[in-house]
């Protein structure tokens, strides 16, 4: 069913119409997608009425307005700076959430960035849900960015020969074959992706099958058949991820050398610059040379469009080259689902925590993903133990927090986003307030490299956390200046105003930002005069506020009370 968008139509009542035949795999499979009694509950903090096109013209910034999103101004005008969650939230979108009503409510929920992953779905998919963002963004005032995630080519179960999961029982047979088999694909025979798999494994090697859902072990190799006993019994999912092991760990034989971006990659890169996503995230990185490869393709190809480039961190090879990947990007992601597949599960925790803390000395955004509240995929409420991971990644002050399955595919992408929120919230509060009690200074160090610029707003961000400042203003043109501000941490929210639509987008994925669109002269006294009276007539900010401005053209900190 293809959606049609009358100009005059209500918007509410587009939906993708996408059959269950779309989803790739089902890991559950008693869970039927989509679900078509899409509930909103617990309500939302927002309600929204929907809005005409006639309506929808007025939210069309003219040049002179101020451009914030409409989730930001109703939580400022409701409970003032304090109230401003501080970690963003990337919601993947699948068939649960695709369709225009179920964005909206992400949306209306808190959802900062909304990640499509080539993983899954067609182009032509991917491509309604970013229109879909676009109308949103465009014609309701939301402000939501759109991150595209590649494939990569890891080594991959083949498709089952059309089946949506087969159940592997302890002690059953299986064989694994490079063979090309189509749908003449015998019982108990599963397809690899990789050509070596066979020459590269060895009797007696683990094979984990998602990461250690369903185990195998090698018995016997018969040419490019690899004949398994199932050890940890399970379904088996089309094109689920394989690793092998040897003597506890990951075997990296020539499957190393699978290029990080494929040439299917390429092909979906071009269409996410096509389509002006904001982020690309590129799976499986291994070095920094691919991002940087990636990165002067873009500039070179399109000049004009400037898109971040996010290293998903989860293979084992990019932990050796950190910091150099990480300064090579535009930003991080903890990409923990298959990083667990990878190295020792134990082990994930504290390269979370590395690899956290090094974005921020590197000021690089950095995103915690992957199974975050898993159980939600299937039940209202998640786990104790969800809700303390949740905290620990707040705790450690990452940027973005990820919903995958929970809001691709789960019964529950809402109530998911809620939590998310609402934990959020608490956990930044509470450890305000202890570092108060406590009188603790925020010992960041103001850089790696040392500069006029990261002086300046390690001393503005001190400054505003003495005098209990109410919110720092940084004018800012590619969005250096407040991405510096955020990397200190401030107790008060930064206000970012940007003239390009764009860095104000990208700027989403920035802890503690909140990023405004707004057009600025040379003359800094104007501007504030203006931006002042902007805001004030929309109630997000009231005389007597405290306010530090930063100001790289002055290379100037002012302390201002709002006249
Ligand atoms: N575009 C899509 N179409 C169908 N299903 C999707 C899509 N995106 C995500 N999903 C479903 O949501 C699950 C979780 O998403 P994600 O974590 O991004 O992928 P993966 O499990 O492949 O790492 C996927 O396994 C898949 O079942
Ligand atoms: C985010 C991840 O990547 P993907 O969902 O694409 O496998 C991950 O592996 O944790
Ligand atoms: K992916
Ligand atoms: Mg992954």
């Amino acid at each position: 069913m293809t959606p049609s968008f009358t100009s005059n139509s209500l918007r509410f009542s587009c939906s993708l119409g996408l059959a269950p035949s779309h989803s790739k795999f089902n890991p559950y499979p008693q869970i039927p997608l989509p679900n078509p009694n899409f509930h909103q509950f617990p309500q939302p903090l927002l309600r929204l009425k929907p809005i005409s096109a006639v309506q929808s013209k007025f939210l069309v910034p003219d040049a002179g307005a101020i451009v914030v999103d409409r989730v930001t101004e109703a939580e400022l005008k409701e409970n003032g700076f304090r109230s401003t969650r501080r970690t963003k939230i990337v919601c993947t979108i699948g068939p649960q959430t695709c369709g225009f009503d179920e964005l909206e409510a992400l949306a209306v929920g808190g959802m900062n960035v909304a990640r499509i992953n080539m993983c899954h779905g067609t182009r032509e998919w991917h491509r309604q849900v970013i229109e879909h963002v676009r109308m949103l963004n465009e014609e309701k005032g939301f402000g939501v960015a759109v991150m595209m995630d590649t494939e990569g080519s890891e080594i991959n179960m083949g498709d089952l020969g059309g089946a949506t999961s087969a159940k592997a029982e302890d002690g059953e047979i299986w064989t694994f074959t490079v063979r090309a088999l189509g749908l003449d694909c015998p019982d108990r025979t599963i397809t690899v992706n990789y050509d070596g798999f066979a020459e590269d494994v060895k009797v007696g090697d683990e094979l984990l099958v998602d990461g250690g859902m369903v185990r195998f072990v090698v018995t016997e190799k018969i040419g490019p058949d690899v004949i398994c006993c199932c050890t940890d019994p399970g379904m088996l999912l089309p094109c689920a991820n394989l690793t092998f092991w040897r003597d506890g760990s990951l075997v990296r034989e020539r499957n190393a050398m699978l290029p990080t971006i494929s040439s299917k990659d390429w092909l979906d890169i071009d269409f996410g610059i096509a389509e002006g996503v904001d982020f690309i995230a590129v799976s499986f990185v291994k070095s920094a040379e691919v991002i940087k490869h990636l990165k002067s393709y873009i500039a070179a190809r399109f000049p004009k469009n400037d898109i971040a480039v996010i290293a998903k961190l989860e293979s084992i090879d990019s932990l050796s080259n950190l910091e150099e990947i990480i300064l090579a990007s535009d930003g991080a992601m903890v990409a923990r689902g298959d990083m667990g597949a990878q190295i020792p599960l134990e082990q994930v925790p504290s390269v979370q925590e590395n690899i956290v803390q090094l974005c921020k000395q590197l000021n690089k955004p950095v995103i915690v993903a992957s199974q975050l509240l898993e159980s939600m995929v299937e039940y209202p409420i998640p786990t104790r133990a969800e809700v303390a991971d949740v905290s620990e990644a707040v705790g450690q002050q990452a940027d973005a927090l990820m919903l995958s399955g929970e809001s691709a595919m789960g019964l529950y992408p809402e109530k998911a986003l809620v939590v998310l929120r609402s934990v959020s919230l608490r956990i930044e509060r509470w450890l305000r307030e202890k570092r108060h009690s406590t009188l603790e200074v925020q010992t960041m160090s103001s850089s790696v490299h040392i500069g006029i610029q990261e002086e300046m707003c390690y001393a503005a961000v001190k400054m505003a956390n003495k005098l209990e400042a109410d919110a720092l203003f940084v004018y800012t043109k590619t969005g250096h200046m407040a991405s510096l501000l955020s990397r200190n941490r401030p107790d008060c929210p930064v206000f970012a105003f940007t003239p390009n639509s764009s860095v104000r987008r990208r700027l989403n994925l920035r802890w503690g930002l909140i990023p405004f669109c707004l057009g600025f002269s040379n003359e800094m006294e104007s501007n504030l005069k203006r931006t002042f009276s902007l805001l004030k007539a929309r109630g997000m900010i009231n005389s007597g506020d405290l306010i530090i401005v930063v100001s790289d053209q002055l290379r100037s900190i002012q302390v201002i009370n709002v006249p």
